[in-house]
């Protein structure tokens, strides 16, 4: 007989492989007519399904090499699911453009992260707070960048310690913090965004909406909500940061009332999401959730990008000279401003080339088909998830030229220079996906990339930086599915600059 413990895990493992080999039945049928990477066949799929896990970049690329000359769209197999891709990168501009009733990118989050259930999705996947970041944050970037500076100071210096000799650290946990610290000097203002506790709760919280979605996504949808209420803590979470934020709101109102028109408004995101819900007649839960949702689109996103940069730089550190150069300069004659930032062209080319090179995924800027919808003369059925391939994307010979294979910090430099063209850390094409393309591109890259050239122009004008490892090497990336992140482990020395 089965000890409860081995039941545990057998049942759910029945249920699953059930629902995923109906779910997998029903959908092969519908998509019978767009080619397939790997086999076809629902249950010789699983196998297919299993060399993209175990090598995600290897198998797009050699599955690329065997698309039939004219299609416009294949199927790659998933663990339950499939998940349609534009065989060249220009295919992906009538995804991206696609009305959201007909192409839905909720759909593809909620079901990807299992937003309903972690992130309040019904409540909050109107995405209201894209407006507060466009025209609020996006507007006060140059404001807030001495806050987020001064921030910055306090942080790097409670993490990496200016000392003479050299110190090892291990990098992202860290940074994560750093970032998570100095974005909420932004979000929240002071003094929360110093609370050592609030700031780890942050973090957290991320790491439990991946953790959740993966367990909830292969569940059948009906026992994902019972496995929420009875094993999540995300809704403990919600109710510590209530304990938090709600004597900000209540305090901040007490305030309006007592100077009444001589009130001066906080210039934070905080503030701005209570401006919306105010809008929408929403209760101080809604920023709340909101503000939780901001954090979780920012923290990991940026602290990983900026790692893997990171790493780029450090692996290939005869570039530090030159970059340190021209930080100095700006730094000496603009100080610490967004103007400053703004100078800084090779930092910038430096960043986008890590965000071109240093991929996050193979796949990106998912929507779920809300209907049937013909695109390019091919039938995307109801329920069908569709994306784009970022790796076609990001190193197109087409797009990039012959060494788009190679890493080249002052690519952007010189395409500016020989055409004309600025692509920098924010642009969005089908050939630069990190931040996705199109009306549903990240609005918070504006601030994420000044956040990032912040960081490493003050790593490099106060630190010596070394990678903590034998050859100075870059450390292996780390694939998680269809994700990519930089090695979490890896030590970096840090040291007083000399
Ligand atoms: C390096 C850091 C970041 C990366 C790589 C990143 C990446 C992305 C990507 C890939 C998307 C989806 C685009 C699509 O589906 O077409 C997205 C959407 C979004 N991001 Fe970011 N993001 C970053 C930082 C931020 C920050 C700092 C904020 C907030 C301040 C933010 C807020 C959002 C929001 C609200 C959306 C949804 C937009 C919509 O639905 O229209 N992100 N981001």
């Amino acid at each position: 007989m089965l000890e409860v413990s081995q039941t545990a895990v057998v049942v759910p493992l029945l249920i699953w492989l059930v629902y995923s080999l109906v779910k997998m039945f029903g959908e092969t049928r519908k998509l019978d007519h767009i080619p397939t990477i790997g086999f076809s066949d629902p249950i010789l799929s699983y196998w297919s399904a299993l060399q993209f896990l175990i090598d995600p970049p290897g198998f797009i690329r050699k599955g690329w090499e065997t698309i039939p000359p004219g299609t416009k769209y294949v199927k790659v197999p998933g663990m339950s699911r499939w998940t349609v891709l534009g065989t060249v990168p220009e295919q992906y501009k009538e995804v991206a453009s696609a009305a959201d009733h007909f192409l839905s990118p909720s759909k593809a989050t909620d079901e990807f992260l299992q937003a309903k259930h972690t992130m309040w999705y019904d409540e909050i996947g109107d995405h209201l707070q894209v407006k507060p970041i466009r025209q609020n944050l996006n507007r006060s970037l140059g404001e807030l960048l001495p806050l987020v500076h001064e921030e910055a100071v306090l942080a790097f210096e409670d993490a990496f310690p200016l000392t003479n000799e050299w110190q090892s650290h291990e990098f992202v946990p860290a940074l994560l913090k750093i970032v998570a610290r100095i974005s909420n000097r932004a979000l929240v203002g002071l003094p929360l965004c110093r609370d050592a506790e609030y700031i780890d709760a942050n973090v957290s919280y991320a790491v439990e909406v991946i953790v959740e979605s993966f367990l909830l996504y292969p569940l059948p949808p009906f026992l994902r909500g019972l496995a929420h209420r009875l094993f999540s803590p995300i809704p403990g979470r919600l109710t510590r940061m209530t304990r938090w934020i709600q004597p900000i709101l209540d305090a901040r109102r007490e305030d309006k009332a007592a100077h009444g028109s001589n009130w001066e408004e906080p210039k934070d995101m905080l503030y701005w999401l209570t401006q919306v819900a105010e809008e929408h007649g929403r209760a101080d839960r809604d920023p709340i959730i909101r503000l939780m949702s901001t954090n979780f689109g920012s923290i990991h996103t940026t602290a990983l990008t900026f790692t893997h940069a990171l790493y780029s730089l450090l692996s290939r550190s005869q570039y530090i000279e030159a970059l340190r150069q021209e930080i100095d300069q700006c730094v000496q004659e603009e100080g610490w401003t967004k103007a400053s930032m703004d100078r800084m062209v090779f930092l910038d080319s430096f960043i986008a080339e890590s965000k071109r090179y240093d991929i996050l995924g193979t796949v990106g800027g998912m929507r779920i088909a809300i209907d049937d919808c013909i695109l390019s003369g091919t039938l995307i059925p109801k329920g069908t998830m569709i994306g784009a391939n970022l790796i076609d994307s990001h190193f197109s010979t087409s797009a990039w030229g012959p060494d788009a294979e190679e890493f080249d910090p002052y690519r952007f430099i010189k395409i500016e220079r020989e055409t004309g063209r600025r692509i920098a850390i924010v642009t969005t094409s089908v050939n630069t996906l990190t931040f996705g393309h199109g009306k549903h591109a990240c609005p918070g890259r504006f601030f994420a990339a000044q956040e990032m050239k912040l960081m490493m122009a003050y790593l490099l004008h106060h630190y010596d930086m070394k990678l903590d490892n034998k050859d100075g090497s870059r450390p292996k990336n780390m694939w998680i599915g269809m994700g990519c992140v930089p090695s979490q482990n890896a030590r970096v020395l840090f040291r007083r600059r000399e």
